[in-house]
């Protein structure tokens, strides 16, 4: 049964997990995870595969419930009435093939509570976005996998959530709907809307998330923003880019050089040393300098370097 709303207070965290454990069988698919979510927040949630992303993600929506934990929505313990706060695009698509687009947008939208007459207004509205205005009247069975996706997507955010959970949502589209998307999830999010993000494609994380929760095998291993957590692994590593002449003998025999290409090369710096230093040696030694950048660690290099010590 749905609850009504208990007192809202929109400057705790949107979500917060505490301790929460879940397992199936004998298999402990989450396992003593907690993080608080700040509102407003695009947050990712990594992982590799069978990590329990999707297990954690069933508990925020109430699909399922914790064994042991707690999960709170806007600082109340998450109850009957959140559900109707959120919207979940789950990676396996969930529409049913058989109906008509407009009549499925019309229904999963009162199910989220929306008068007949908003949810018809705002269903003519987001399909007007996708471009997909003349679909109303096909069956979902005949619209392409990228449209079907796009269909869900706004099935997902009809109800105006106040959080947004997207498992792969760009998974599947061409770059111009995989751009559209973004491009509408970036306005929610604008508007107000917290996002989960759960991809395996840190390229997106990067660009999307400003904060991630890492877990692997059940656990949480890594939290924070993204900033950093990127210098946390940093590795005293700068990129030098010059025009191509060969570099004095003199900084291959002071510093360690990696990764050669024609015009760029990696120094490796050890703990302690400056990279301003570096670069005074460098001018030093006659180097025609066209770029100096210091080299923070990608996300992916990241999530390899953690997940793999952890399973060593
Ligand atoms: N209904 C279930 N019954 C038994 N085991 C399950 C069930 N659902 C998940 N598991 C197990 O729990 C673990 C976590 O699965 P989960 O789907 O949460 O991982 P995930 O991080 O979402 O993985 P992926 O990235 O592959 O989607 C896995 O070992 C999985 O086999």
């Amino acid at each position: 049964m749905t609850q009504s709303p208990t007192l809202v207070n929109t400057s705790a965290p949107v979500i917060e997990v505490r301790s929460v454990r879940k397992a199936y069988g004998e298999k402990v698919a989450v396992d003593d995870v907690s993080f608080a979510m700040p509102p407003d927040a695009i947050l990712g949630l990594l992982g590799p595969n069978g990590a329990g992303k999707t297990s954690l993600i069933r508990m925020i929506t109430t699909i399922t419930a914790p064994d042991a934990g707690e999960i709170y929505f806007q600082g109340a313990p998450l109850n009957g009435y959140h559900p109707t706060q959120i919207g979940y695009l789950p990676e396996e698509r969930g529409l049913y093939k058989q109906m008509y687009v407009g009549e499925q947008l019309l229904y999963l939208a009162r199910l989220k509570g929306l008068s007949t007459r908003d949810a018809k207004s705002r269903a003519q509205e987001w399909l007007a976005k996708f471009e997909l205005d003349g679909q109303w009247k096909k069956k979902v069975e005949e619209l392409s996998k990228g449209m079907q996706q796009q269909v869900q997507f706004i099935a997902t955010v009809i109800h105006e959530p106040k959080l947004l959970i997207l498992d792969e949502p760009f998974s599947g589209l061409d770059p111009v709907n995989a751009t559209r998307m973004r491009t509408e999830i970036l306005r929610l999010h604008a508007a107000g809307t917290a996002v989960i993000f759960s991809t395996h494609r840190m390229e997106q994380v990067e660009e999307l998330c400003e904060y991630i929760v890492l877990i692997d095998q059940g656990r949480n291993i890594l939290q924070g923003k993204v900033r950093d957590i990127r210098r946390q692994f940093i590795e005293h590593r700068y990129r030098l880019t010059h025009p191509g002449d060969p570099l004095p003998a003199a900084l291959a025999q002071r510093y360690e050089l990696l990764n050669h290409t024609p015009s760029t090369v990696d120094i490796q710096l050890s703990e302690g040393e400056d990279g301003n230093v570096l670069l005074r040696a460098l001018l030093d030694m006659g180097v025609h300098i066209q770029g100096f950048q210091e080299l923070l660690p990608s996300l992916n290099e990241i999530f390899i370097k953690r997940v793999t010590r952890l399973n060593a």
